[in-house]
């Protein structure tokens, strides 16, 4: 009937102001959020997302059909209002209605990329006019907000590894995953208590320091050198940080970085909210910056050798050396390049020789803090007294506790020896276990330092000449030493090992 009373031509102005008429009675403001839009067809919006989870939240229990459906890569499920349901929320006073609706597409090609049965829905905010400066520029930002931190407490946390950089070409992605579920906590890390609440301390710190960092112009970012010998709760402190702040952990393997450049594409697939950890930074890579020289016998040979047969050498050396990546990268990627991608990361290091490590790497601000992983003391072994056997005292903790302050031993043994292995096994009987491993270290210790003194001073003596009534060489100990040492390489020049 419309058409026919108006011509063609008039019809759009007559819409239009159909529809400012309406609207100057009609007292609501209208808001529609569209599941996709319009320029991406594949990519969910995420002001979309972040609504549904505010909506599931707050209207879950007032919604009468709810959806479910399972999050993607994340095995979570999140109820949702079902199509054509609407649900209040009130903020500051005001209500507000939000429906649920699916769009009916009118061309259907477009859709069938993500397969016919989901037609993409939306939804629609209604309030009154007036409220609507408070909607648009605060309750959209706080449910958009509170969208968000839904999904940080909700996600199941994550643990990266990168691909090799080789294999990234076609579909494969840079990092893969799985779901980071390490049971270490800071209640189960042994070490000393003050230590460990300072560390405690410099997270909880870091986590609620965004705007800190803005104000004085730093990236949020904070590094972390974990070291000392292995088995002495680096890794494990790790696991725990992640734990504690609810990050992900991007476990970052430079061996099969090929170089910077695709150091720097790692880095820009990160995710803010995560810990980027190197292990065993020192193995990691020539952190001199500088190639070995070669050996000498290399060199002759390689003067020789022709061109395209040196080319296809050079090529294998590349690939068993495997990485290009180089100390500068390294720092560009900690401190450059790194404050302008993302934000919210802990950076962390572990290596079990600090000495070996360049000095610029380490120096504050690139890694800002530095964290001594140390052998067992009496304090870390009631850590771990109390999480393995559920002991607070003990009248042997006493002796194990002089022994510690003795005898190099690392958590990880101490914990391996306090682990009850069968079931009549106790906590006095595990404790005893400790201390007869205890006894024995401290038994090797001594014999291995008294055989590592014997080896010098017969070197020593080996270097001078044998004197025949030497005052100074003490008793037999390193005497007999000297005439094996003599003796062996009597052996060796007449042979008898070539024979053997
Ligand atoms: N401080 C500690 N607190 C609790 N458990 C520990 C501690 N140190 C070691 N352990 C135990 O020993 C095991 C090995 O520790 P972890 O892997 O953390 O050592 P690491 O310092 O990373 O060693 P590496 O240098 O060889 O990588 C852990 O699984 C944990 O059970
Ligand atoms: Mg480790």
């Amino acid at each position: 009937a419309f058409s026919q009373l108006f011509p063609d031509e008039y019809q759009r102005d007559v819409r239009k102001y159909v529809n400012k008429a309406v609207s100057y009675v009609y007292p609501y403001v209208e808001i529609t959020f569209h599941e996709y839009q319009v320029d991406s067809w594949f990519e969910r919006s995420t002001a979309f997302s972040s609504i549904e989870r505010y909506l599931s939240i707050n209207s879950a229990n007032r919604a009468k059909r709810l959806k479910a459906s399972v999050v993607k890569d994340c095995e979570s499920v999140v109820l949702s209002m079902d199509d054509n349901e609407e649900v209040t929320d009130e903020f500051d006073g005001i209500r507000i209605w939000w429906t649920s609706s699916k769009k009916i597409p009118q061309q259907r090609a477009l859709f069938s990329y993500r397969g016919a049965e989901e037609e993409p829905r939306f939804y629609k905010l209604t309030c009154r006019k007036e409220h609507r400066d408070v909607i648009t520029n605060v309750y959209l930002k706080h449910v958009l907000d509170e969208g968000k931190a839904i999904a940080v407490r909700t996600r199941q946390r994550k643990l990266y590894t990168n691909n090799k950089s080789e294999n990234w070409r076609g579909n494969k992605k840079i990092w893969s995953h799985i779901v980071f579920a390490h049971p270490s906590t800071f209640d189960t890390l042994a070490m000393d208590p003050k230590k460990k609440t300072e560390i405690l301390n410099d997270l909880m710190t870091f986590r609620k320091s965004k705007d800190y960092y803005k104000k004085v112009g730093k990236s949020w970012k904070r590094g972390y050198l974990l070291y000392g010998p292995p088995g002495t709760g680096k890794s494990s402190m790790i696991a725990a940080m992640a734990n504690l702040l609810e990050y992900d952990i991007y476990d970052l393997e430079l061996t099969s970085v090929k170089d910077n450049t695709d150091l720097r594409k790692l880095l820009i697939g990160t995710s803010s909210k995560s810990i980027i950890v190197i292990e065993d930074i020192d193995c990691s890579l020539d952190l001199t910056g500088q190639r070995k020289p070669k050996k000498k016998k290399e060199e002759v040979k390689e003067d020789k050798k022709d061109p395209l047969e040196k080319e296809a050498e050079d090529e294998e050396d590349k690939k068993k050396k495997g990485s290009e990546v180089t100390l500068s990268g390294l720092l560009n990627f900690i401190d450059g390049l790194w404050s302008a991608c993302g934000s919210e990361r802990l950076i962390v290091f572990t290596t079990n020789y600090l000495e070996k490590l360049d000095p610029a790497l380490i120096r504050r601000g690139r890694m800002d803090k530095h964290i001594e992983m140390s052998y067992c003391c009496y304090e870390t072994f009631k850590v771990l007294a109390k999480n393995y056997l559920d002991l607070e005292s003990h009248e042997l903790f006493e002796t194990i506790g002089r022994m510690l302050g003795e005898t190099k031993m690392t958590p990880a043994d101490v914990a391996e020896n306090l682990m009850p292995k069968s079931d009549e096994e106790n906590g006095e009987i595990c404790l005893n276990n400790l201390i007869k491993c205890l006894e024995d270290a401290k038994e090797e210790a001594r014999l291995k330092a008294l055989e590592d003194a014997r080896i010098n001073i017969a070197e020593k003596e080996a270097g001078e000449k044998v004197q025949e009534n030497g005052e100074k060489v003490q008793e037999s100990d390193a005497r007999i030493a000297t005439d094996d040492k003599l003796q062996v390489n009597d052996a060796k020049e007449n042979g008898v090992f070539v024979a053997l």
